[in-house]
């Protein structure tokens, strides 16, 4: 079985890989626009990137399994949360969807973001590190290091796993 993700980003593609460990298939990942501003501000934003990337990757030749995990913000009332979406697709099944978790961006952060920048580079920037976004993530530097991106979405990927097998059991497809 082929199962397409939407990103070459190596903390999504390690998520995916860890879920489908032990599974008789082989992971692929593609570069799929998300449909979306390249920083989502909203969670509903940030699931339409996940569903547009995972519904893309299973039109891919030969893929049996399309997967979206996109990283965005929530603004709230005690401030800016970074959030993270995934999607499954798969034919014949409506796209599975699952949140992960959240924590709230620094003010100095937060209010670059809001005013247009992205998260990936303000986070290089502010913590004097390369490529956070490809590694532990904003989400890691913020929790010491005990939860990094690929660990994150590690869970948003057993989630979507975990609700596809039961769909798939339950015959619950449509
Ligand atoms: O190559 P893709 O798959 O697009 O991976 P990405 O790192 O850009 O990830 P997203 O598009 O899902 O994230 C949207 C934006 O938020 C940034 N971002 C999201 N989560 C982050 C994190 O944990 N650490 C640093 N940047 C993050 C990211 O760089 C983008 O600007
Ligand atoms: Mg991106």
């Amino acid at each position: 079985m082929l199962v397409v993700v939407g990103s070459k980003n190596p903390a999504k593609l390690i998520a995916v890989r860890n879920v489908f460990e032990g599974y008789d298939c082989e992971i692929a990942g593609a570069d799929i626009p998300s449909g979306v501003r390249n920083q989502p501000m909203s969670d509903e934003e940030t699931i339409k990137g996940a569903v547009n990337r995972a519904e893309a990757a299973l039109l891919i030749q030969d893929a049996q399994i399309g997967i979206g995990l996109e990283g965005g913000v929530e603004v709230t009332e005690s401030g800016l949360y970074l959030c993270n979406w995934g999607a499954l697709a798969a034919d014949g099944l409506e796209t599975v969807i699952a949140g992960g978790a959240r924590i709230p961006l620094p003010p100095e952060v937060a209010s670059r973001l809001l005013d247009g920048e992205e998260l990936g580079p303000v986070m290089d920037e502010y913590a004097g590190k390369r490529n956070i976004r490809k590694n532990e993530g904003a989400v890691g530097i913020f929790t010491n290091g005990k939860v990094n991106r690929g660990e994150m979405f590690s869970h948003v990927m057993n989630l979507l796993l975990g609700q596809y097998e039961y769909r798939m059991k339950n015959g619950a497809s449509r």
